[in-house]
């Protein structure tokens, strides 16, 4: 049987590549694959969960048909490598780290697709943001004004998505990750 896309979305700075780091080792050892994102970002900024390329590089790579899904946000692109469709033909299942406005697009490919809203109140939000500092200030205030159209927007058009809160500590929203993923039987 085909594996299931597990669709993580959430703002920026909301807490995604933490909580998919903080679940990988658990994740792979239930036989998930967290797949690693390929970002026009400079290699200091990205870790483990991206891969950075030039904008040339990227437009090469989608020519080349190398992205399963493929996206534009905050002066960025986003790429999910085609390797996801054959861990997901070998009916593994894969967990990727989505982007909002891409949902419905993600569902159209995969329909199945089990999709994950992780939230933060406003405040800690932006306090994150400041702290991890990846970002100009600038930059921060328009990934804060990109969000806050987007929550109620997204649950209007899409009542399948499961809504995980992290304002509170990692390792609670880790296990309620983990809990729901079981709940719904994948990753088993
Ligand atoms: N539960 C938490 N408690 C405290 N700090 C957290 C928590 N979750 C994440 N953080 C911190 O918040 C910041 C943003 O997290 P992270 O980079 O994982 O977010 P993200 O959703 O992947 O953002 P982006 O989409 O912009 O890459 C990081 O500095 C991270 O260490
Ligand atoms: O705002 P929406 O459409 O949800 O997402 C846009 C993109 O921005 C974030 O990436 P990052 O903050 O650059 O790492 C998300 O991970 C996503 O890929």
């Amino acid at each position: 049987m085909a594996g299931r896309l597990i669709y993580l979305i959430g703002p920026s700075g909301s807490g995604k590549d933490s909580l998919l780091d903080s679940a990988r080792d658990e994740l792979t050892r239930r036989g998930c694959r967290v797949v690693q994102r390929v970002i026009t970002r400079s290699a200091e900024a990205v870790g483990e969960s991206a891969q950075a390329v030039t904008v040339e590089q990227f437009m090469a790579m989608q020519a080349q048909g190398e992205f399963a899904l493929s996206w534009q946000a905050n002066g960025l692109h986003y790429g999910i490598p085609k390797q996801v469709d054959e861990w997901l033909a070998a009916g593994l299942d894969v967990l990727v780290n989505g982007s909002r406005a891409h949902l419905s697009q993600a569902r159209q490919r995969y329909p199945d697709l089990l999709a994950i809203l992780l939230t933060v109140n406003d405040d800690t939000l932006r306090q994150r943001l400041l702290a991890r500092g990846r970002e100009s200030v600038a930059d921060i205030e328009a990934r804060l004004q990109r969000n806050s159209r987007f929550t109620v927007e997204l649950l209007d058009s899409d009542s399948a998505v499961f809504l995980l809160d992290n304002s509170g500590a990692l390792e609670q929203t880790t296990e309620r990750l983990l809990q729901h993923i079981a709940r719904e039987h994948a990753c088993a």
